[in-house]
């Protein structure tokens, strides 16, 4: 078809094929945090995670990043506080990473880019009963980006990280139990930058309260390069492609005011 032929000459990946503009939307992410810019706001709490390592059930390669997903039919892994009025449940969290660690990563802060980003979806469990309707609903998602560097092995993450040579195509998935997403937050969750914006891949709706942390964790290389080591396509597929770019890039602030929890 004429999108295929499209895609084969733009060589990008059908999904990253980058959307020109969402129909008005003026409140897209990711966004580059522009330090100075941003607005201290003392009403700011510290993050209130409470997440149960029990709720955790499965990692799988969803053909755009890796996902752990957890059980969210109840309130028991649930974030609150920090600029948020309700509370919201955990319902998977993932990660967007490059082909080199140069770059990778979604937000950008004083346009600096990371290797990669740690993204935490939470959906509003006191507005709506289903992650589907809240990914549409006003005050719907709750997303946490910790951002990745390249430096000391990360204990916690091992587990995961040895989970994923099972998972390498599209479509396959692989229990994956008492992890607690905790371990993967800095050890200062008081500072961070919060701003109205969207999902960062389809269906791009603007459902979400972005709380970007400050301070990043660490990861080694060789961590790292297991994610590289993903595919995005599935085994049947005869030309498989490693699953590296996996990020969208900065979309225009149009306006909008990022506050900061600390000065
Ligand atoms: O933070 C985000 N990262 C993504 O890949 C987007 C997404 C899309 C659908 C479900 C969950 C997350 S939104
Ligand atoms: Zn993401």
């Amino acid at each position: 078809s004429r999108k295929e032929a499209a895609q084969r000459t733009m060589k990008l990946h059908p999904m990253w094929q980058q959307p020109i503009a969402v129909p008005g939307g003026h409140c897209q992410s990711p966004i580059d945090i522009v330090v100075r810019k941003s607005v201290f706001d003392s009403a700011l709490k510290p993050l209130a995670t409470d997440y149960d390592p029990e709720t955790c059930q499965q990692i799988w390669n969803n053909g755009y990043s890796f996902l752990v997903e957890y059980d969210d039919s109840a309130d028991k892994s649930t974030l609150k506080g920090g600029p948020l009025q309700d509370q919201f449940r955990l319902c998977q969290f993932h990660f967007h990473w490059g082909e080199s660690n140069a770059w990778g990563s979604e937000h950008t802060v004083d346009r600096r880019l990371f290797p990669a980003e740690l993204h935490l979806v939470h959906w509003n469990s006191d507005k709506y009963s289903l992650f589907e309707e809240a990914v549409s609903g006003d005050n719907g998602l709750a997303v946490i980006g910790v951002f990745l560097k390249v430096g000391k092995r990360h204990e916690g993450l091992q587990k995961l990280v040895d989970a994923l040579p099972a998972i390498r195509h599209k479509g396959s998935v692989v229990e994956f139990t008492r992890f607690d997403p905790a371990c993967l937050l800095p050890s200062n969750t008081e500072d961070y930058w919060t701003y109205h914006g969207s999902l960062t891949t389809p269906p791009l709706t603007e459902s979400v309260t972005w709380i970007v942390m400050k301070q990043h964790i660490e990861v080694s290389h060789d961590q790292l390069a297991v994610f590289r080591s993903l595919l995005f396509t599935s085994a049947e597929e005869e030309v498989q492609k490693s699953m590296v770019n996996n990020f969208r890039v900065q979309q225009p602030l149009c306006g909008r005011t990022v506050r900061s929890s600390f000065t």
